[in-house]
């Protein structure tokens, strides 16, 4: 098992009071299984996310990560999480400004010490990206950076990815192509997917769909 979440809850302080996000989840991902999460605006689905990725902690419950109970983890434990085991793409892409397209999408490798030459060469190929990689992330097309930040994920071989409207920044038919080439390079890492989409026509691309209804998982 990848992902185990067991009796997760998570409350937020708000000014009328405490505000219950999610209520007693439990959720399992095998190894190089895929699963969307969907679910009306606020939710939690983001949170879910955080909560696995160690960028927040829950209230109760136990969740387990790649072997690695991220519920008790300190802050440093939380980063290596993130470094090693887990690999996130967001919808704001969040690519280095400062790094051409080559080094944005070996960085997250060279961290985690997976730094693979020829496997990044083929990533940028099938990406697409070959001929921008000298090129700075504010002179690409918002598709061309998305396609950059699937990359560099997926160049540092996480066991884990966790995506959160990965093609939400994209039309249709743009979204379509780049969501069968992440599949597709996913599935060849034998990494495991949960990925937030509002998308059921996204969703059902994926191994297995949950919904999240007021903080509870309805399947
Ligand atoms: N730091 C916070 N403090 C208080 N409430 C919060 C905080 N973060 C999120 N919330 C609330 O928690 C609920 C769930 O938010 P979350 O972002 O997880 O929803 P979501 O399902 O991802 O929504 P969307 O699809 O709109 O992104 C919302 O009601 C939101 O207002």
């Amino acid at each position: 098992m990848v992902l185990s979440l067991r009796s997760v809850s998570k409350y937020y302080e708000t000014a009328e009071g405490p505000l219950t996000v999610l209520r007693n989840i439990d959720l399992d991902l095998g190894t190089g299984e895929s699963l969307a999460l969907t679910g009306e605006s606020g939710s939690g689905k983001s949170t879910l996310l955080h909560l696995v990725s160690g960028l927040d902690r829950p209230d109760e419950g136990r969740i387990e990560v790649g072997g690695r109970v991220v519920s008790e983890l300190d802050d440093r434990g939380r980063a290596a999480l993130r470094r090693d085991v887990v690999g996130i793409v967001f919808q704001q892409f969040n690519l280095i400004p400062s790094l051409n397209v080559a080094s944005n999408l070996g960085f997250h490798a060279a961290l985690a010490g997976r730094s693979n030459p020829a496997w990044e060469k083929q990533l940028s190929e099938r990406l697409g990206l070959t001929p921008l990689l000298d090129r700075y992330p504010e002179q690409l097309s918002v598709g061309q950076q998305q396609r950059v930040a699937i990359g560099r994920t997926l160049a540092a071989r996480p066991s884990l990815i966790l995506a959160d409207e990965p093609t939400g920044n994209l039309d249709e038919t743009n979204g379509d192509a780049v969501m069968a080439l992440m599949l597709e390079l996913i599935a060849e890492t034998g990494a495991a997917l949960l990925m937030v989409t509002h998308s059921t026509r996204l969703a059902a691309r994926l191994d297995r769909q949950v919904k999240l209804t007021a903080g509870r998982i309805v399947t």
